[in-house]
């Protein structure tokens, strides 16, 4: 089966994109066995490595119900048992996992999400990826979206899109919900009493990325408008241009609400925003907005923004 399949995937690069996977041995809907016996020793202690880089990170820079589902899973001394986490997830949230080789096609990505399954990456990066990668390997897919799966609203909203993603490539008007998941289900940005915190899996799951999201002044951080994000492009193989700041999860939740179509087809019809742009009516949240106080922890010099940010 063509990897890259009729439908296409968003890490299609000018007609050739190598998928890291191994997509020989996948059925139509291109679940795989996780064969836990083909990792290796150094494949579960890179993973241990993966692991307590993040886990150190994510204290200071992910929102805290990320941190919640982090504490829920055992996923610190090896790489996870997909079987073993379905039965604990399925109970919290009705969601499974579903093992696949890499990167899948819209239609079929969206159809999982509809039904509350969440397809992870089998593979696992090289040493030479640690601070980053272009695709999702099991690291990202399972560190990086399975902590939030756990989560009530979190886990309604991404069911919720799938639906809508469905109903998008009936349209043939996939795009605006392709960065729509791009910005806040990868790569989200949350606002909390302790200052701005990340929620994005895309972001979590990249040592680098974790705190360049926060802490540098490149990126442009704007507070999330449905419209503006369903029009803004991306790019897969860098940091993040802009980051879309929520103040709440239920924002995602109404947004995904009644019918999309009309909006799906407008939005995919006009030119995208470069990620690199800020339009006149884009409420720019900057780190003065929210006066910052360094204090100092034992754990060295900690930025926190303790004033402004909404209770
Ligand atoms: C929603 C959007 O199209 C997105 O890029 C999808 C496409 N296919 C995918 N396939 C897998 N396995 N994992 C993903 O996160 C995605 N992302
Ligand atoms: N860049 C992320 C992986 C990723 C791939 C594709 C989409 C989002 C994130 C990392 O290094 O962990
Ligand atoms: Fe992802």
């Amino acid at each position: 089966m063509d990897a890259h399949g009729a439908r296409g995937n968003p890490f299609e690069v000018a007609g050739s994109c190598q998928l890291r996977g191994d997509y020989q041995h996948c059925g139509a809907d291109y679940r795989v066995e996780q064969d836990y016996a083909r990792y290796t020793a150094a494949d579960h202690a890179l993973w241990r490595r993966l692991y307590a880089r993040q886990a150190q990170l994510i204290e200071r820079y992910a929102a805290p119900a990320f941190i919640d589902g982090v504490r829920a899973l055992d996923m610190a001394d090896a790489i996870p048992r997909f079987d073993r986490v379905n039965t604990l997830l399925h109970r919290a949230t009705g969601w499974q996992l579903v093992a696949v080789p890499g990167l899948i096609p819209n239609d079929v990505f969206f159809g999982y999400l509809s039904r509350r399954e969440f397809p992870v990456s089998v593979w696992l990066r090289r040493e030479d990826e640690f601070d980053y990668l272009v695709e999702p390997d099991i690291f990202h897919d399972f560190f990086g979206h399975v902590p939030l799966l756990s989560n009530p609203v979190f886990a309604d909203y991404l069911q919720a899109y799938g639906a809508q993603g469905r109903i998008a490539v009936d349209l043939d008007a996939v795009e605006p919900m392709s960065r729509l998941y791009w910005y806040m289900v990868e790569f989200g940005l949350i606002r909390t009493p302790q200052g701005l915190r990340a929620f994005g899996a895309g972001i979590l799951s990249s040592g680098s990325e974790t705190a360049y999201c926060i802490e540098s002044p490149q990126p442009h951080r704007i507070a999330f408008n449905l419209e503006r994000v369903m029009q803004t492009a991306y790019r897969i193989d860098t940091f993040q241009q802009t980051y879309f700041v929520l103040d709440r999860f239920d924002q995602l939740f109404e947004s995904t609400r009644g019918d999309l179509r009309e909006r799906l087809l407008r939005i995919s019809a006009q030119a995208p925003i470069a990620a690199t742009q800020v339009q006149a009516d884009d409420q720019v949240i900057s780190r003065g907005q929210w006066p910052v106080v360094v204090s100092s922890l034992d754990s060295g010099p900690m930025v926190t923004d303790l004033q402004g940010a909404p209770q």
